[in-house]
């Protein structure tokens, strides 16, 4: 593996999971790999799990990090190919990249959707510049598009809980005052592909995400209907994805609550707001995996960064 930009960068899901749980058992025993070599981080956006699970997984393995709130502390990047220069922005991705690419081995992007211009998102430019430009493995850590660290964790969540060969996975969209992305939502679809479940999506008509993201899966409109039988309920919101970046819709009715899921456990990525995406008796049953998700992020971005060490 060159990069991990996206879940079907992986060789084999189900491989990597294994071996995340292996890892899980005695997260230090590849503790000489990292052993001289830097991961930089660079954030866009805000983060509590990404930054340090991943710091973890760093320190786990014996890297040296370096970290960087490159979207409140960095030079204003300019990504067009032959831009004069002359207004805000300060620096040109090219250069950027390559310096990064001097001071460490591996780099790691946060850089979320602006949720504006649908074309310049499902661009990746962030992403996209710094593989053309840093000549080292760049690691995705939730990106316009994808948030393929998050889906690694799901389903590592997923196979440590599951008691069917075949579960029925529900991913359900829930209200939220603000605009969100459909990375999270994106990259679990991507992940549920390459699974052996029985994965059906409900939202509200007219929530349809990204229909080349959701080709083949099946969609449910009716929640209730969708949620019969479940094993596991996924909650996310995200914005409209037709009329690009809108909130269209905060009916409370989808919030998730303990009546609703039954005896299905409960999955979020966080953070979520509670009361709103779902109700305190769920957060604080023994039905909720939140902690799981959370906890296993370290050993998805362990796993992935062992698996890109392994190959420089
Ligand atoms: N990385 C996990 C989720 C990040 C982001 N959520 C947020 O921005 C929530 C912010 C708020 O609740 O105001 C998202 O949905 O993609
Ligand atoms: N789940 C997740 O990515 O959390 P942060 O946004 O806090 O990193």
């Amino acid at each position: 593996m060159k990069h991990y930009l996206q879940i079907n960068d992986l060789d084999s899901l189900q491989q990597t999971v294994q071996e995340a749980i292996e890892l899980k058992k005695e997260p230090t025993q590849f503790k000489k790999l990292g052993a001289g070599k830097t991961i930089c981080l660079l954030f866009f956006n805000n983060s509590l799990r990404t930054r340090l699970s991943t710091q973890k997984a760093a320190i786990n393995l014996g890297l040296d990090t370096i970290v960087m709130n490159f979207g409140s502390e960095g030079w204003q990047l300019e990504f067009e190919e032959g831009a004069v220069m002359d207004q805000g922005k300060a620096e040109h991705v090219k250069e950027a990249a390559q310096v990064v690419s001097q001071y460490a081995d591996i780099v790691a992007i946060r850089a979320f959707a602006g949720l504006t211009d649908k074309e310049a998102d499902e661009a990746e430019l962030v992403l996209n510049a710094f593989k053309k430009y840093a000549n080292i493995p760049v690691v995705n850590m939730e990106s316009s598009v994808g948030h393929p660290l998050q889906a690694l964790a799901d389903a590592i969540t997923l196979e440590e809980n599951k008691t069917a060969q075949k579960p029925k996975v529900v991913l359900s969209w829930a209200p939220h005052p603000r605009a969100l992305p459909h990375a999270v939502a994106n990259s679990f679809v991507a992940m549920m592909k390459l699974q052996d479940a029985d994965f059906v999506i409900t939202h509200p008509e007219g929530y349809e995400l990204n229909p080349e993201v959701t080709k083949g899966c099946k969609i449910v409109h009716d929640q209730e209907e969708a949620l019969k039988n479940a094993n596991f309920v996924y909650v996310k919101n995200w914005s409209n994805y037709q009329d690009y970046g809108q909130v269209k819709n905060t009916d409370s009715n989808w919030m998730m609550t303990k009546e609703k899921l039954g005896k299905a456990k409960f999955m979020h990525c966080l953070p979520v707001r509670r009361n709103v995406v779902v109700e305190d008796a769920v957060m604080d049953s023994d039905q909720s995996l939140c902690m799981e998700q959370a906890n296993n992020r370290t050993f998805a971005a362990q796993v992935v960064l062992k698996q890109l060490l392994k190959d420089l």
